[in-house]
């Protein structure tokens, strides 16, 4: 194994892995595998790079430097020379972490500062300027985000924001040296470096100013980011005559279907809108679920009876409704109850024989991927930006694990045919 990523959630795990197998367009992309948490056993020897997928973007942030220190200890045992922590594009996180503590932990770990941290993936509107954060036209905390169930991010200064969370000096590599090229970024980390800053948020508005982000950073031991920041990664290990490439080829699985959202962004809840027009949809109410009135029971009878209609049944709703929700329940309570049902749900779907599974959600997607003990995933062809196609060879399913944010409008139904090998 050449490169190891250490995911903070599933869906962006897939993202990367996405990345990571399409490669750029021309150069073609790495054999990867994503992993379900930390592997007990050694990786299969043909795998080029190997993302771990962990659920540590929201949990306290000793535990998530932990999991994060086991997935680098278990990738470097495979021979990685190379690790990328990835985090999501609008750099979901507190004041208190994770982002900070897991990339300073991984950086002591592996001797290095100056410390790429980018999180830019403008393909799907998150871009980087003078260290703030925009998504699309908007600056971070007035895109939605501010609403965030669970990390309202409240600042577009990324540097400031993640200056809370790290123990040392944040730097900033500016898009008047990015666009200078490879070298004068990594004279540029270098600097930082020296000047005892760890992680360095860089910018980045287009895919080319990643790709030289991604050259200047060919050898280096650590980078961080969001996917985009793997973009120029394949080919520096294919120039190196290291990598072979990847095959994403996908036959297609037959089967029932599901589709869960668990969810509450805004692009989740128009495309929830957008299904419920031609297809079947359970709304989930939180109060029913919170007192038992509705349960797993309930999901299942609804799964049954509209197979081969695309059935999706939803929690999501608008940040009133998750603001109630959090003050009547607790906002931990309240997650570990909706994750363990749609967890629950899934389990009992898959045994029961839906081979084809789409799920909204990052938080959502890492419950229901943990409990279906899924095995290693192979990566298919890309859905829509920023998600592929997933396969358990140990389930025989095929899945689409959709970050909150990311997909078209009619994503849902699209990823039920492209499971199918239809698109
Ligand atoms: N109606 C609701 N009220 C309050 N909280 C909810 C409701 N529905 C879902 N949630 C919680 O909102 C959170 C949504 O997080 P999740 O990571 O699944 O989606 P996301 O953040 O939009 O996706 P991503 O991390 O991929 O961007 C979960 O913790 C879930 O339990
Ligand atoms: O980077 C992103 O936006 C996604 O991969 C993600 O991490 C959402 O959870």
């Amino acid at each position: 194994m050449l490169l190891g990523v250490i995911a903070d959630d599933f869906t962006g795990a897939g993202d990367i892995a996405n990345t990571l197998a399409k490669g750029l367009p021309g150069q073609g992309g790495l054999v990867v595998a994503q992993y379900m948490g930390v592997p007990s056993e050694a990786a299969d020897p043909l795998i080029e790079a190997g993302v771990v997928s962990l659920k540590t973007r929201s949990i306290p942030a000793a535990d998530a430097v932990a999991q994060s220190l086991a997935a680098l200890r278990w990738l470097r045992e495979q021979g990685c020379r190379q690790i990328v922590f990835k985090y999501c594009s609008t750099f979901d996180s507190t004041p208190e972490g994770n982002i900070g503590p897991v990339g300073e932990a991984l950086a002591d770990a592996l001797c290095v500062k100056g410390v790429l941290a980018c999180p830019a993936f403008p393909q799907v509107g998150r871009t980087v300027y003078q260290g703030h954060l925009f998504v699309h036209d908007r600056l971070l905390n007035e895109s939605g985000m501010e609403n965030h169930p669970l990390t309202p991010m409240s600042d577009s200064d990324i540097r400031r924001w993640l200056s809370r969370q790290a123990k040392n000096p944040v730097g900033l590599l500016p898009a008047s040296v990015v666009r200078a090229g490879a070298d004068a970024v990594s004279s540029a980390l270098v600097a930082a470096a020296d000047r005892g800053e760890t992680l360095v948020i860089a910018d980045a508005a287009i895919d080319d100013d990643l790709v030289v982000l991604g050259r200047a950073a060919a050898t280096a031991p650590l980078i961080t980011g969001g996917s985009g920041i793997a973009i120029g990664l394949p080919g520096n290990f294919i120039a190196a005559g290291l990598a072979r490439g990847s095959d994403t080829a996908f036959e297609g699985v037959t089967g029932p279907e599901a589709i869960l959202a668990g969810s509450c962004s805004g692009a989740t809840r128009g495309q929830i809108e957008v299904h419920a027009r031609e297809h079947p949809v359970l709304p989930l109410s939180v109060d029913a679920i919170m007192s038992g009135d509705t349960d797993e029971d309930d999901l299942i009878a609804f799964f049954e009876k509209h197979r081969g209609g695309k059935p999706l049944a939803y929690s999501s709703g608008t940040p009133q409704d998750v603001a109630v929700a959090q003050a009547r329940y607790g906002r931990k309570v309240l997650a570990d109850r909706l994750d363990t049902l749609f967890a629950q749900t899934a389990r009992r779907l898959v045994d029961s024989g839906v081979t084809r599974l789409v799920v909204a959600g990052g938080e959502t997607s890492g419950a229901v991927a943990q409990a279906l003990e899924l095995g290693d995933l192979r990566i298919g062809p890309e859905i829509d930006a920023g998600v592929p196609i997933l396969v358990s060879g140990k389930r025989g399913i095929a899945l689409a694990l959709k970050s909150g944010n990311f997909g078209r409008a009619t994503f849902f139904s699209h990823a039920v045919d492209a499971l199918e090998g239809k698109v």
